[in-house]
């Protein structure tokens, strides 16, 4: 069920600005609250603020230090770090809200006194408003709730806002908080500077702490991680009559960005990409940092960042770079020795040079009959596992032969819970569900009208988008991620197991020789309108996505592509789409029948066992 329309309360007189924040904050801050649709949740707020905020004017970026300072705690788990860089910069006008915000004091008397080595709290926590905005707006909602909150620092104004404390700096390091100026970078007053010094790599520690605690905590809740409301946001945006303010409105509109420039997003970290800090240009875009940006950026406010604590992070997770296209050449603008982001696992083929083969394990048997029920065994063992580790078994077919092969002794087996299974398709053609040319219509043949799978566990190809194979790719891969529960912009989704065949050109799934779909790193779902083998307009999963799968199970039996195998399992020849595919995690295995397998020589089929 879709989302009802969120109305954040935008308290009098707050600012409206329409900003369409890169999707990936969106998410990042939405997918931690409670309820993605809880208008209270902080991150809501946040993202909804930094959705309405656009740059008026030449902004200044939040000094870093300010942000490690403002620590998360429970109210916003994820560290404000992320929060207060989601605000990213601020026009000037805007530094006394943060000043104002600046003197308010927890009441929590267990916070480390800045300073302290250490702390005795790691979290040496400032409660962040639900909204930076608001707390300057004397007497709104945020304003009186943090007063009620019973905030000291700033005396409550009759509006029942916070008016400034006195600076706490002019009262040393005992005061928490930070200077209600924005310190000029390099300029920092000795005590200041250790003060930050100390706040950060406290903070640091602290919401790296509480992000694993929280990935810990919420990695059962990331299964309804938003991208079921965030998918349905722009139906429930146009449901909202298209209402400007709604989340919905901001959510749809980062989504059409985020989707237009998906290609150049990458994300950041589900543990450190709340710390990895993207800070905002004036022009609106976003400079996402990794380690060595990051400490490039600290480093040009004249601040020695605790290059470590970065690094470390930041080479601890394996996480890649959010590149604002808008940007630009920003890669030319990193330092020589800039570490490059991590990219996902690739078919080489960008190197050119062969990705190390996953140690394939090949079978054959005397017969396609017998191929098909070694795959019965298989597959059952597989899926039983597989609900055991994690409840279901996601399972992708191809096209083909493969179906009748896979299902021949599978749709009878009574030891499998189908109700547990989700189906995918590692290639479709872009065909209505009923056309004899649909894979899911041959596989639902085949498999589906015999087995008990409940039928919003098939994923398959929007009928309403085939005629816009490009459109169709985009809609499966996030139809997948919800699947999956997994995050469109943080990792592939991994399916714990996609059967594929071959063509005798050794085409797989809908990657064909010669096609640049086999070329894609970043997508993991493309889309082909010129395919060899007809019909003409396809999506496909891409390689990065196969070589994320658990397995890989090639079927191929009839003894006409014994050649074609050899070329890919012996030869390794890059030159065929099939020899790409090298789960860099998963296993790969080939299920053979004699007549395939006959030209075999380096890699000789080995005994079937499970
Ligand atoms: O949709 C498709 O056409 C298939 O996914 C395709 O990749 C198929 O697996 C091979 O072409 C092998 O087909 P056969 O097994 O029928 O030879």
């Amino acid at each position: 069920m879709s989302p009802q329309p969120i109305s954040i309360p935008m308290s009098a007189g707050s600012i409206q600005y329409p900003y369409a924040m890169p999707l990936h904050l969106i998410h990042q801050s939405a997918r931690y609250s409670s309820a993605p649709t809880n208008p209270e949740s902080p991150y809501m707020q946040a993202a909804f603020h930094q959705a309405q905020f656009k740059q008026t004017r030449p902004a200044t970026a939040i000094p870093p230090h300010l942000c490690n300072n403002i620590g998360g705690s429970s109210l916003s788990p994820m560290g404000s770090p992320q929060l207060a860089y989601m605000y990213g910069s601020l026009p000037a006008d805007m530094g006394s809200a943060l000043g104002s915000f600046n003197s308010i004091q927890s009441d929590r008397t267990d916070l480390a006194s800045p300073g302290t080595a250490g702390g005795t709290d790691p979290m040496n926590l400032v409660t962040m408003p639900s909204s930076l905005y608001d707390i300057q707006i004397p007497g709104s909602p945020a304003a009186q709730q943090q007063a009620a909150m019973g905030f000291r620092g700033g005396a409550k104004n009759s509006g029942g806002g916070l008016s400034p404390a006195p600076s706490p700096l002019s009262s040393g390091a005992a005061g928490y908080g930070l200077p209600t100026q924005f310190p000029v970078p390099g300029k920092q007053a000795g005590e200041a500077e250790s003060m930050l010094e100390a706040g950060r790599s406290r903070a640091f520690t602290a919401a790296a702490g509480h992000r694993r605690t929280m990935t810990d905590e919420s990695s059962d809740s990331l299964s309804n991680v938003p991208l079921i409301e965030r998918s349905t946001f722009g139906s429930s945006y146009e449901a909202d009559g298209g209402h400007p303010n709604s989340a919905m409105a901001v959510d749809f509109n980062a989504q059409q960005q985020y989707q237009q420039q998906q290609e150049h997003y990458y994300s950041l970290p589900s543990d450190f990409g709340t710390l990895i800090p993207s800070v905002e240009n004036g022009d609106g875009s976003v400079l996402a940092c990794n380690s060595q940006a990051y400490i490039d950026l600290i480093s040009s406010y004249g601040l020695n960042q605790d290059t470590n604590t970065v690094a470390q992070a930041a080479s601890a997770t394996n996480y890649s770079m959010l590149l604002d296209s808008k940007l630009g050449g920003w890669e030319s603008q990193q330092h020589p020795q800039q570490q490059q982001p991590q990219q996902l696992p690739s078919s080489g083929l960008m190197s050119g040079i062969a990705p190390e083969l996953t140690q394939a394990k090949v079978f054959s048997f005397p017969s396609a009959d017998q191929v098909a029920q070694a795959l019965d065994k298989f597959l059952a063992q597989a899926s039983a596992e597989a609900i055991k580790q994690h409840g279901r078994f996601s399972v992708a077919f191809s096209g083909g032969s493969l179906p009748a092969t896979v299902a021949k002794y599978l749709k009878d087996n009574k030891s499998v819970d189908f109700s547990k299974w989700f189906v995918f398709f590692s290639d479709e053609r872009c065909v209505e569900h009923t056309d004899a040319e649909s894979n899911y219509k041959l596989v639902k043949d085949e498999l589906l009208r015999h087995v008990a799978i409940p039928d919003n566990q098939v994923i398959r190809i929007s009928e309403a988008l085939v005629g816009d194979s490009k459109r169709a790719a985009e809609d499966y891969d996030l139809q997948m991620s919800k699947a999956l529960g997994c995050d469109i912009v943080n990792q592939p989704p991994v399916i714990d197991c996609i059967l594929l065949g071959i063509g005798p050109d050794g085409h797989t799934c809908s990657l064909f020789p010669g096609h640049p779909q086999i070329e894609e790193t970043s997508k993991w779902v493309t889309f082909i309108d010129d395919s060899p083998k007809p019909p003409a307009s396809r999506i496909t999963l891409t390689i990065p996505m196969l070589n994320h799968a658990s397995k890989v199970v090639f079927v191929v039996t009839g003894g006409s592509k014994s050649k074609t195998v050899k070329q890919i399992i012996d030869g390794r020849d890059q030159t065929l789409p099939a020899a790409h595919v090298a789960p860099t995690e998963g296993g790969l295995f080939w299920f053979l029948d004699d007549a395939t397998a006959k030209d075999l020589t380096a890699n000789k089929p080995a005994e079937f066992k499970l």
